[in-house]
């Protein structure tokens, strides 16, 4: 495929990040517009998208095409979203407007993605969908599991400011078709992303690659909302961090009924928590923001898949129930 133009659907902490590193590449002639939406626009507009990182001497700043109407601009050749899994389906036609023959979805999502078992030959389950990630279906007829290409990341950033991104861990995005082929399309989006600075990998196994990540966010999103603490502090009390350990061994146990291969012990997945730092999770960003929380993705789908594969899964139950009622809490404002 040829990338002349790329979108980022929704550029808040990580799409921000990509949009602002995509913009200032000099090297790259593709058009690069965002969108996003509140004040966070309007301080893109008036100043410029900044990004924050740690170990840059100032924080960079590009100035782009942004609007929350994606109808404004021209069908593209690339989309990258950095929505929450929960902001997908209510932008589902906005991203539709954007599409012409070929345009291929990046998908940045924690957790279960609603197109999970798409091209899933290695499960019973191949094509189902969830209700509960893609309500009335309307992400699959829309914009089509086919375009979609798997994105799991492995950063931590936030929107500081309107406007200012800080990207305080700077890892790897490993991407993959669902079909787990190494198509020319992945091949292609992935060298326009590293000619960009970012750290891309490119997966035949993009499942195994979202059971991996979501060992550590069923585990430390809801338990950073609930607590308040953050990544460094979770890992440094040993009844909450024996807590995070069992989460990932019933992740571990849900995925691999459903076939998945992890790439990461329980033991490694903790070992690598130790070394994020003090990240503010973006579930905990989301609670002080007053914003909705990204539940059903990172811990209702890990209930669910358990209960589809007849796999008991009693704490993340557990913190389902308790982080379900904090974010209704959270919702009314109190
Ligand atoms: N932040 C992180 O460190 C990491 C995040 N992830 C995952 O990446 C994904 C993206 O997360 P993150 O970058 O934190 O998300 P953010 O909440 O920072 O960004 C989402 C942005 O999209 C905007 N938005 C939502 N709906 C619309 C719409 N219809 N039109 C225009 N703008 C819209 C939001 O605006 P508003 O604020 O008004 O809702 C927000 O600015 C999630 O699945 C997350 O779990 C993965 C690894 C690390
Ligand atoms: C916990 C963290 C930072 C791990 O990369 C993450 O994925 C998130 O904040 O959602």
């Amino acid at each position: 495929m040829s990338i002349k133009s790329i979108c980022i659907y929704g550029a808040g902490a990580l799409g921000g990040a990509i949009a602002a590193k995509l913009a200032s590449q000099a090297a790259n002639d593709a058009t690069i517009s965002v969108i996003a939406r509140g004040a966070h626009l309007d301080a893109i507009r008036d100043n410029g998208l900044s990004l924050r990182e740690a170990d840059a001497e100032r924080p960079l700043n590009v100035r782009l095409a942004a609007t929350d109407d994606p109808m404004t601009l021209p069908p593209q050749d690339l989309i990258i979203t950095g929505l929450k899994g929960h902001q997908l389906a209510p932008a589902a036609e906005g991203i539709a407007g954007l599409l012409k023959e070929g345009t291929r979805v990046v998908m940045i999502l924690n957790g279960i993605p609603w197109w999970y078992f798409h091209r899933d030959t290695q499960s019973r389950h191949a094509e189902l969908q969830f209700d509960e990630l893609d309500p009335g279906g309307r992400l699959w007829r829309l914009i089509g599991p086919e375009r979609v290409i798997g994105c799991v990341a492995y950063q931590g950033a936030e929107v500081i400011n309107p406007g200012e991104i800080q990207l305080s861990h700077n890892g790897r995005f490993v991407l993959g078709e669902p079909s787990g082929d190494i198509s020319p399309d992945l091949e292609a989006i992935a060298a326009v992303l590293t000619g960009a600075g970012l750290s891309i990998t490119t997966t035949a196994d993009i499942r195994g690659e979202i059971w991996s990540k979501l060992m550590g966010n069923a585990a430390f999103n809801p338990i950073s909302a609930l607590t308040k603490a953050l990544m460094t502090d979770i890992m440094a009390d040993p009844a909450l961090s024996a807590t995070v350990g069992k989460v990932m061994s019933e992740v571990r146990v849900v995925g691999e009924a459903l076939g998945a291969r992890f790439s990461m012990t329980v033991e490694q997945r903790l070992e690598q928590s130790r070394h994020i730092g003090g990240v503010r999770t973006s579930m905990l960003q989301d609670l002080i923001g007053g914003k909705a929380l990204e539940i059903t993705p990172l811990v209702g789908m890990v209930v669910a898949l358990g209960r589809l594969s007849a796999v008991p899964t009693p704490v993340s139950e557990t913190i389902l129930a308790l982080v379900t009622q904090l974010d209704r809490e959270n919702q009314r404002g109190s």
